[in-house]
């Protein structure tokens, strides 16, 4: 079946129909991983958008279910060049196309998607419909297009109950054993996984939780995850956060919980033209002047300048364009990123800084046994 990607500026892309047979309005952009559709697919953080691979071929290794980040794929549509549909590999369960399906998500494909990325960083991501109608009137669906704004994504993707992911350490573990308060604006199941692989008793929270109830359980840590959609909508959240930062508690913000805290704390967040979405974008330790490569997905940024300088310095910046990628709050025991080191992107990436919020609940839950 034709399918058609109309984008806000008027360019229509003609290509098959993938996944589900609906029209949906999402914000498109692209991520140049080559591998790792289906974490991609199921990041929460994409709720709101369609995503374009700009690899060209897509599915050729199946759906590993294992490889998911959360039980649901949360992109609003789904762009490749070509779909594979006899994948191969041992660990697979079924084709991708299958699971576009069965999870109602819409997708095309057969188009160029090299012109396509092309125009999304001339002119910066823009919203697009994807469609099975061939008979749409472009003057009547353009203003639609144009005015789509996803409202409270992280209220769509978060969880509705308090959830608990025990530490998953052998019985001779000898490590510290210790309570992380996981606030889920949208988490990758990663997240929790790199914690209690580390000896965390992690309580994932729905996004909407008051500071009160996460102080009243008196956690060694909290933590920020990722998220979907603009940070300046999480004003409710943000206000919390701020909370639980003024209660001295070690924190660890990763992208939306980065954005959020550096919001709490007067620095100010932008769009950005087309976002980091990938597998390959280096950061910069300032300290060290070490250079990773780092996963990321976000089309927001904490803009420059716009810390206060009392209250946080830059700790990571993008070896590309020099953006903020990380900040380490003065006197206080918390830092965040804007990468994502519970992506194993490679073999260990930056998963060392779960390491280091660690040794910082460490110290701090043994001094205050001291
Ligand atoms: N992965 C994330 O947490 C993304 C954060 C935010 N939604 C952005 O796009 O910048």
């Amino acid at each position: 079946m034709k399918a058609f990607l109309i984008l806000a500026d008027g360019h229509v892309f003609e290509g098959r129909s993938i996944g589900a047979v609906k029209e949906t309005i999402s914000e498109i952009v692209f991520n140049t991983s080559m591998t790792g559709y289906l974490e991609i697919l199921t990041d929460p953080s994409y709720a709101g958008e369609a995503v374009v691979m700009t690899y060209p071929l897509i599915g050729n290794y199946g759906v590993c279910c294992e490889d998911m980040e959360d039980e649901l794929p949360w992109p609003d549509g789904f762009i490749v060049r070509e779909l594979c549909r006899e994948p191969s590999n041992f660990r697979s369960e079924t084709a991708l196309e299958q699971f576009l399906k069965a999870h109602d998500i819409p997708g095309i494909e057969g188009i160029d998607t090299r012109a396509l990325t092309k125009i999304l960083r001339t002119q910066g991501t823009m919203n697009g419909m994807i469609t099975t109608n061939e008979n749409f009137d472009l003057e009547e669906v353009l203003p639609k297009i144009k005015a789509f704004k996803a409202h409270d994504v992280v209220g769509r993707v978060t969880c509705k109950e308090t959830g608990f992911v025990p530490a998953d350490v052998p019985k001779d573990w000898d490590g510290p054993r210790l309570k992380v308060a996981l606030m889920d604006f949208g988490a990758k199941k990663n997240i929790a996984g790199e914690l209690s692989r580390r000896g965390c008793d992690v309580t994932i929270y729905p996004a909407y939780t008051s500071a009160e109830e996460i102080l009243q359980s008196a956690p060694d840590g909290i933590m920020l995850s990722n998220g979907p959609g603009d940070p300046k909508d999480c004003g409710p959240i943000i206000a919390e956060v701020k909370k639980m930062f003024d209660s001295d508690i070690p924190m660890f913000g990763i992208c939306l919980g980065h954005q959020l805290l550096a919001l709490a704390n007067g620095a100010d967040t932008r769009k950005m033209k087309w976002g980091h979405r990938g597998a390959n974008h280096p950061v910069k330790d300032l300290e060290t002047g070490r250079v990773y490569i780092s996963t990321q997905n976000h089309g927001y940024v904490v803009a420059d300048r716009t810390v206060p300088d009392d209250v946080a310095e830059v700790s990571f910046r993008n070896a590309n364009d020099a953006t903020t990628e990380g900040l380490h709050y003065l006197g206080k025991d918390v830092f965040t990123v804007q990468f994502h080191p519970e992506a194993c992107g490679g073999p260990q990436d930056t998963a060392f800084l779960f390491d280091r919020f660690i040794n910082m609940m460490e110290v701090c839950k043994n001094a205050e046994e001291e």
